[in-house]
């Protein structure tokens, strides 16, 4: 390493730590690719549940409210509790979940783009380029308000305009059985923003854009969503589009799902909260594993940058790890998580090297894919590889990708001599 200077990222980059495989392999990422070779500040916030749990979650509020300030935050996955998750770890309540709590105070929108890797099969073979989903990061499920209703009598919506009379809609008559009823609600400001964020990108990265709900049914919530989209197109955005030869439509989104499986790929999809939640998962399975797909978090004016991993803590491995077995956990999107708001902070801060640095480790991740072929387990039963012998375990990977990150930085550090 003598012979690097480390290189100076010039502004703060706000650290969200986690939970279980993930703030394993967190920590792997810092101490080989981090450390080394930058001379950052972090802005350190411990979002492992244990602490959240301590400070009655205003670790995760503290933590948002941080990445406001700095503009750039990178998070690790995290438990989101549930009844089991309180006995195990002994939880005073059943917090909310972080991303749930940070989202909705940035705001913004959640874009999830899988990495491809040429060497790593699609199980959608026709699928060729990336697909984005952009994803609506407020409200819908994720506010909403749900109630079991334990017997006989009439659920109603109530809305009370200011200094106006209750408006009162009657939703149903519950038998003696009961049943359950739920509230949830968006504002036009958030759809807007949602809709900027989603046409900067399409314009950016020169893809086409869909947008996707179920409008003919729910028609006055996504109707809404759907009127909102169109106008902030046809007023800022339509002569661009048709300038860059792109065009924005909407689609219902049964229609979407089944273009979306039938097509080569190559465009985005902005879709409402749930929606984007779940087919992001369904894309990264579809394009090989969970452990390749990014996620990021933008605001409408681009100045806030939220990076994660868009898989969870992978407990199924974590228990593994706890029995003192093996675990080949794919590290690439939690590395892609700093890649990606390491390049965001040299892109604000104005300092090309820290772009090229987490270029250069993006190519190492790949690379050591395609080229070498080491690869983890998910990577490996993707190809079709069941055998011991085609993946290796965590660690290997990463020391590898370290050996191709060194590679690489010599190369261009000869070639700038
Ligand atoms: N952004 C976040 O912070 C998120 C947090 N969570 C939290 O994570 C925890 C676990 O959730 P769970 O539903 O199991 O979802 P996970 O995404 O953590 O894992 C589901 C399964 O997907 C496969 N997988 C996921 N990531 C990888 C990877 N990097 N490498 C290899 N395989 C991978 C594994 O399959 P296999 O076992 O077949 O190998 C794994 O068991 C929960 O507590 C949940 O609340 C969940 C989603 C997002
Ligand atoms: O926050 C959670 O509990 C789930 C988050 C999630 O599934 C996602 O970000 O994809
Ligand atoms: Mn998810």
């Amino acid at each position: 390493m003598s012979a690097f200077k480390k290189i100076k990222v010039k502004n703060p980059v706000v650290e969200l730590d986690g939970d279980e495989m993930t703030r394993i392999i967190w920590q792997d990422i810092k101490d080989k690719f981090i450390h080394p070779y930058l001379d950052i500040d972090l802005k350190y916030y411990d979002l492992g549940l244990p602490y959240r749990d301590e400070t009655n979650d205003q670790v995760t509020i503290d933590a948002a409210e941080a990445i406001k300030k700095y503009s750039v935050g990178v998070k690790c996955a995290t438990i989101t509790p549930d009844e089991a998750r309180v006995k195990e770890f002994h939880l005073k309540q059943m917090w909310l979940s972080p991303n749930g709590t940070i989202r909705n105070i940035l705001g913004g929108t959640v874009f999830r783009e899988p990495i491809v890797i040429p060497r790593i099969p699609r199980l959608v073979p026709g699928w060729k380029e990336p697909i984005i989903i952009g994803r609506h990061a407020f409200g819908d499920q994720y506010r909403a308000k749900d109630m079991v209703i334990e017997g006989e009598g009439t659920l109603e919506m109530v809305f009370t305009p200011k200094g106006g009379k209750p408006q009162t809609i009657k939703v149903f008559d519950f038998g003696s059985t009961g049943g359950v009823g739920m509230t949830m609600y968006n504002t036009v400001e958030s759809i807007g923003g949602f809709a900027h964020a989603s046409f900067k990108l399409a314009l950016d990265k020169k893809l086409p854009l869909y947008m996707s709900t179920k409008n003919t049914i729910l028609k006055k919530y996504d109707g809404r969503f759907k009127d909102v989209f169109q106008d902030i197109y046809e007023k800022d955005y339509r002569k661009e589009f048709e300038e860059k030869r792109i065009w924005y439509e909407h689609r219902l989104i049964d229609d979407m799902v089944a273009q979306m499986i039938k097509s080569e790929g190559g465009f985005i999809i902005a879709m409402k909260n749930y929606d984007g939640d779940v087919q992001s998962d369904i894309i990264a399975q579809g394009f090989g594993s969970l452990g390749l797909m990014t996620s990021v978090l933008i605001t409408p004016d681009g100045l806030t940058f939220e990076s994660e991993a868009a898989h969870g803590t992978v407990t199924r491995h974590f228990r593994e790890h706890q029995k003192g077995n093996e675990t080949s956990t794919n590290p690439i999107a939690s590395i892609f998580a700093w890649t990606r708001g390491l390049a965001k902070r040299g892109e604000l801060d104005d300092t090309p090297e820290v772009v090229e640095f987490a270029n250069a480790l993006e190519r190492a991740c790949v690379e050591t894919v395609d080229v070498d072929g080491i690869m983890t387990k998910d990577l490996a039963l993707s190809c079709g590889k069941k055998d011991r012998g085609s993946w290796v375990v965590t660690g290997e990977y990463m020391a590898a990708v370290e050996r191709r990150l060194k590679r690489g930085l010599n190369e261009r550090l000869q070639a700038n001599l």
